[in-house]
């Protein structure tokens, strides 16, 4: 969360000339509710399986720039579905700069506790090993402004080799 996915994504989707997707705002738009009311009726689990339901179809789309929400990597059926997608870019992000450009936005459900630091630190504990895991790519976007994130982001793409 706050690691830049849907600000730098919809960015080099710019520079690519591709369209962009957001995993987070396809599925406000198909249900037309948002985030944080999808966790209060359905919970966690159920957000969840909408999220599995738009990466697996996003996922299979040629030509198109994807971000995903920042708990898509914790099922291993969206890591599969986006190594076999397409190229995998990890925004690692300090969680003091996750902090810090999370905390002046409300929509984000696992945030709203009494201390989303350690809620930023338990996360990253978690996921960051499954980021690294899935990725082609890992990007640090501390102290980078994002046309910058972007610029190594194409340079990094074009150094890869075709699968
Ligand atoms: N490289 C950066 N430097 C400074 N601020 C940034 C950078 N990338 C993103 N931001 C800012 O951080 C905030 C969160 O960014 P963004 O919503 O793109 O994160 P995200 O990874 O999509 O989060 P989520 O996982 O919740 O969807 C925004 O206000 C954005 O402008
Ligand atoms: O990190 C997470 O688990 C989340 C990040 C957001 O992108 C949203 O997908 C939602 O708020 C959950
Ligand atoms: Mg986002």
């Amino acid at each position: 969360m706050g690691a830049g996915k849907s600000t730098i994504g919809r960015l080099l989707a710019k520079e690519l000339r591709l369209p962009f997707k957001d995993s987070d705002k396809e599925i406000e738009q198909r249900t037309g509710a948002d985030i944080p009311w999808i966790f209060d009726v359905e919970g966690e689990q159920g957000f969840r399986e909408r999220e599995q339901a738009v990466i697996a179809e996003l996922s299979q789309q040629d030509g198109l720039v994807l971000a995903t929400g920042g708990g898509a990597v914790m099922r291993a059926e969206n890591r599969q579905a986006l190594h076999a997608g397409g190229r995998v870019v990890y925004l690692h992000t300090s969680v003091e700069q996750q902090i810090d450009r999370t905390s002046r936005d409300r929509n984000r459900p696992l945030l709203r506790t009494a201390n989303p630091a350690q809620v930023l630190r338990d996360l990253m504990a978690m996921r960051d090993p499954l980021y690294r895991e899935v990725a082609d790519i890992v990007i640090e976007t501390d102290e980078r402004p994002p046309r910058m994130v972007v610029q190594e982001i194409l340079s990094r793409l074009e150094a890869l080799s075709p699968r």
